[in-house]
């Protein structure tokens, strides 16, 4: 019998995908050897505000989370599908490493609902994921999956990318999660927290310290952390492990 094989889910920030470090693309060739499954979820949140900016279109986040109506939505689809993920693809590709561009429409891929359609508008959460499907697509390739979501009538929502790669690693049992950005891990009073655990985030929020983009990202890491993902990590470098999540059940 074949043994399952292990997944990693890498989620890389907008930011992070216009400046991959050599690292990136050796750490990920060390997992292809290793035999591991590869899931990658790309973000895309400065390329669409900065779009969204030249067609005369309100940027707005609350808590990191854009507010999406209708327009900004075609906008959101439109870079992440149009420019961010094949520019990936194209890298990874380059590399010599196999490689596929994914996204919700494909096999029910990702199923979400809104989130609070009064607060946010077209934005929700994924829900269900095809599983099956998706490792397959990964049994021998590099996966690299947009952060949209379709409803269960076909609704295209706009997701957090942090959230959405927590969500899907807890679906796909990964042995970890690491979510690449453009800081090297979670800072306070300019250096990086290396072990985190909840206590400590509630404080650095309630100070202020945890603030905009970086606020998804402790809630997805615990999140995957409390279910079932075995380790999860923030850093700008896959070859350092920046700030690595603890949760102490209580
Ligand atoms: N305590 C903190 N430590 C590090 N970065 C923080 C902190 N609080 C807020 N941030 C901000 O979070 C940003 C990362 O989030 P974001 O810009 O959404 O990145 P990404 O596009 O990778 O998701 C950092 O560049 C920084 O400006
Ligand atoms: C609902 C929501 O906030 N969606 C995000 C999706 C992209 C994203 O998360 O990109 P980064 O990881 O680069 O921030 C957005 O529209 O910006």
């Amino acid at each position: 019998m074949e043994m399952m094989k292990k997944t990693i889910v890498v989620k890389i920030g907008g930011n992070a995908s216009n400046q991959l470090p050599a690292t990136f693309f050796e750490q990920l060739k060390i997992w292809w050897l290793e035999g591991k499954q590869i899931l990658i979820i790309h973000g895309g949140g400065p390329q669409i505000s900065q779009w969204s900016k030249k067609l005369q279109l309100p940027v707005k986040k609350i808590n990191g989370i854009r507010v999406t109506n209708d327009e900004t939505l075609d906008v959101t689809k439109a870079v992440l599908l149009g420019l961010v993920q094949p520019k990936l693809c194209q890298y990874i590709a380059q590399t010599g490493l196999p490689v596929i561009g994914l996204n919700a429409s494909e096999n029910h891929l990702l199923e979400g609902t809104y989130l609070d359609q009064a607060k946010y508008g077209e934005v929700g959460q994924v829900n269900k994921i095809n599983q099956q499907w998706l490792e397959t697509e990964l049994h021998n390739q590099i996966g690299i999956l947009a952060p949209l979501a379709q409803t269960k009538t076909g609704q295209w929502l706009n997701v957090n990318a942090d959230m959405a790669a927590a969500t899907i690693a807890i679906q796909m049992h990964a042995e970890s999660l690491v979510l690449l950005t453009d800081v090297p891990g979670v800072l306070n009073s300019g250096k990086v927290v290396p072990q985190l655990t909840e206590t400590v985030a509630a404080d650095l929020f309630q100070q202020h310290i945890i603030k905009s983009g970086m606020m998804p990202k402790i809630k997805a890491s615990f999140n995957a952390l409390k279910n079932g993902v075995h380790q999860t990590f923030i850093t700008n470098d896959l070859g350092r492990p920046g700030t690595q999540f603890q949760y102490v059940e209580k």
